[in-house]
């Protein structure tokens, strides 16, 4: 029997699976990460730690695998987006790597649309300038800390420098370069016109290949550290949501995916480059060749939750914490939550928004509250579900990935907000699996993509709506998207007093 191996570089956590040709994961492994916040609108992490906790997590995989290492044959990476790894002439890291959650750059996504303009960068990227997006990053650091800006020799995305660490070579793939916002998606090259309007010298964009190709191997050192062998091929990988879209089978046109990690994503496929979308969804390269997708993101979906369990039950487990939702009815006993605790991007691009709770009393518990969380999460997905079905997009069938999969009521709350059916997977890592089928078939096991999900993915459960609770959820959701409008111009004003 032959073996992949799928590595998911998340936010939450490093996740690594082995899987077998049949597409069984035979051994799992996951290493906790965390994150450095030094202030408000921060978030930041170590490189150096991501290579560590995966080092870590590889040779423990091997340890619990026992068999001969030259049966895994391939190797390869879903990395959480847009997060900037700067890096000396020695390819050492110059400082944190600045997150896709991180939303300092404000000021640079203007300085983007002065210099650039607005239509001409939707013409090049086919995306509007976030806080989240790579490129005001670059200029963050340019402006705020030239020195260590002086000593950059090279950009990478998250993945890419693991994948770098394990193989001694430096890539990056296009499903991820789109999200760094210098990618000419037109043509599939590095736009040397954005480079030269906002003065940063292209020889810092590294060279980009397919997310199938392979880019190297292991090196002996590496060898030697996790017991994996030198004859193991590194396959690139790609973004974590275009890996999430490869491992839930979302290879063709009419396939939605909803992915609830520690952000939180409606993800769509399209087959061309060339439609107009205004800036409205995020619109970046697929890791099948010669493919797209569309996605709304809500920046803190499962972290929404994670922040509420770490502030008020920190020492228990999520399953726990979960554990009675159901004895709620749907609206939470008129207890409204938006999950802005990062800001947002879609449907409202608003670093400065925070999260509320509205219509607290004193009869509302602790499972109020946790409820009133997952729906406000699964209401912020629904705008982006809305947004497409307004653009003339059907939506009637949804896969669900991510750790918000574990708990059976949030899937069902999906089916009845979204109202559509969802489709649970045998396995709720969508990204790792998806690193794992692009090393299976970089190495040749399976004719297409396509082909390969064929034969890994498994429906485990589908989740029908119930009509009188998407009813009720329609109801609600009018209420939700006011609250936005209501509490903006209150977030505005309390900016001043945050951290
Ligand atoms: N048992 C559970 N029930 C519901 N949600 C869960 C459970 N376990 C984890 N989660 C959610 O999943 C999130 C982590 O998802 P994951 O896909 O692992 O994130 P990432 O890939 O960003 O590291 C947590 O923040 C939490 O909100
Ligand atoms: O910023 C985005 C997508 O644009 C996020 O989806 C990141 O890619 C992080 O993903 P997770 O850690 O939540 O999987």
């Amino acid at each position: 029997m032959k073996y992949v191996i799928g590595v998911d570089l998340g936010t939450s956590a490093v996740k690594l699976l082995l899987i077998n040709q049949q597409g069984e994961i035979v051994q799992e492994v996951s290493k906790s990460l965390s994150l450095i916040q030094e202030r408000n609108g921060y978030s930041e992490q170590d490189p150096r730690v991501w290579v560590k906790e995966s080092v870590s997590g590889l040779s423990e995989l091997l340890e619990k695998f026992g068999g001969s290492a030259d049966d895994i044959e391939g190797i390869s990476f879903s990395g959480q987006m847009h997060g900037l790894v700067l890096l000396n002439g020695e390819n050492q890291v110059l400082r944190n790597a600045i997150l896709w959650n991180d939303t300092r750059t404000t000021k640079q996504c203007k300085e983007i649309y002065e210099v650039v303009g607005n239509d001409r960068l939707l013409e090049i990227t086919k995306n509007p300038a976030l806080e989240g997006f790579t490129l005001p990053k670059l200029l963050w650091v340019k402006e705020q800390e030239p020195e260590i800006f002086s000593k950059a020799a090279k950009f990478v995305l998250p993945k890419d420098y693991l994948r770098y660490k394990l193989t001694g070579l430096l890539h990056m793939d296009y499903s991820d370069a789109a999200g760094t916002l210098l990618l000419d998606i037109r043509s599939n090259s590095w736009s040397n016109e954005l480079c030269e309007a906002l003065e940063l010298s292209p020889d810092l964009c590294p060279p980009l290949v397919d997310s199938h190709e392979q880019t190297g191997s292991i090196t002996s050192y590496i060898s030697e550290l996790t017991g994996l062998s030198t004859s193991t091929r590194v396959f690139a990988g790609g973004a974590d949501n275009a890996c999430a879209a490869i491992g839930s089978g979302i290879l063709e046109e009419g396939k939605t995916l909803c992915s609830i990690g520690t952000s939180g994503v409606i993800l769509s496929y399209e087959s061309s480059n060339d439609k107009e979308f205004g800036g409205k969804v995020h619109y970046f390269n697929h890791g099948a060749s010669e493919a797209y997708y569309t996605m709304g993101v809500t920046l803190a979906a499962g972290y929404s939750l994670s922040w509420f369990k770490e502030v008020f039950a920190n020492n228990e487990s999520f399953e726990d914490l979960v554990d009675k939702v159901d004895t709620v009815p749907p609206g939470s006993n008129g207890l409204l939550f938006t999950p802005y605790v990062f800001g947002e991007r879609t449907p409202h691009a608003d670093a400065s928004i925070r999260a509320s709770f509205i219509g607290m009393d004193s009869s509302h518990t602790r499972n109020d509250f946790v409820r009133a969380v997952m729906e406000g999460i699964t209401f912020s997905l629904n705008g982006s579900i809305d947004l497409f079905r307004k653009n003339g997009k059907k939506i009637v069938t949804v896969v669900s990935t991510g750790g918000g999969t574990k708990n059976d009521h949030w899937l069902q709350m999906q089916a009845d907000i979204f109202d559509v059916n969802v489709i649970k997977l045998a396995s709720e890592q969508g990204p790792g699996m998806g690193a794992a089928m692009l090393a299976a078939y970089g190495c040749g096991w399976f004719d297409s993509l396509k082909d390969c999900a064929d034969t890994f993915l498994k429906v485990d459960q589908t989740y029908t709506p119930d009509p009188e609770k998407v009813k009720k959820y329609n109801e609600i959701f009018a209420i939700y998207l006011d609250v936005y409008g209501q509490t903006k111009r209150l977030n505005e004003r309390l900016v001043p007093y945050r951290k």
